[in-house]
């Protein structure tokens, strides 16, 4: 548990671009919130992107965002994200290679961290589209480090190939819209 015990707001983010991508995300999500210290407060759309850097030829991903207060601790937090990750049979093999599930902690409160471990709020994250984006669609008024995260997704890139669907409206044949 954190020092105080208080709830922190945090924003992670997961992709897969391996196996069945739409039920992985949902599964992930379930085994996210599934302890009593980890409260879902909200869900983004899915995207669907193209890879961003890593080996050629990788398949597309699904990215989504999800809101969370929770009392753990950052590492607490990292270290039980890692345990949804293996749960999710995710292998540590090339760098940004294809994952049937990545979760990566954007941000944790106002918190901000340089260790490598865990470095907050992430470093890639504000730049990166298919993290921002989806944000920006399950919190127009997010704001990350200052900047207004609408903002940083359009800097981040083109959003007018990315498709979207609520997780729910989501089974694997229905196209992302
Ligand atoms: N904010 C963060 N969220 C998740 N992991 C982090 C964070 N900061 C540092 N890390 C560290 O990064 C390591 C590598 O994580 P991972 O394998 O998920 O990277 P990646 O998803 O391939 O690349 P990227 O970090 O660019 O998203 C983890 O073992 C973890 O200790
Ligand atoms: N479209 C997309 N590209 C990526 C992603 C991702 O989740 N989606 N994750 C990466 C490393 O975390 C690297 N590249």
């Amino acid at each position: 548990m954190n020092a105080t015990g208080a709830l922190t707001r945090v924003i992670l983010a997961l992709g897969s671009n391996l196996g069945e991508r739409r039920g992985t995300l949902a599964s992930a999500v379930g085994d996210l919130v599934d302890r009593p210290e980890v409260r879902l407060v909200d869900v983004s759309p899915v995207v669907s992107t193209k890879p961003v850097g890593g080996p050629e030829g990788q398949p597309d991903f699904l990215n989504m965002v999800i809101a969370v207060d929770t009392t753990l601790d950052p590492y607490e937090l990292l270290a039980h994200c890692q345990g949804v990750e293996l749960a999710h049979h995710r292998e540590r093999t090339v760098r940004w290679g294809a994952r049937t599930l990545d979760i990566d902690i954007i941000s944790y409160g106002d918190l901000h961290s340089d260790d490598p471990e865990l470095t907050l709020p992430h470093p890639r994250a504000a730049g990166r589209a298919f993290v921002m984006y989806p944000w920006s669609l399950m919190d127009p008024g997010a704001m990350l480090a200052g900047q207004p995260v609408v903002e940083l997704a359009a800097v981040a890139g083109d959003m007018s190939g990315i498709g979207h669907a609520a997780m729910d409206e989501l089974d694997e044949e229905s196209p992302l819209v």
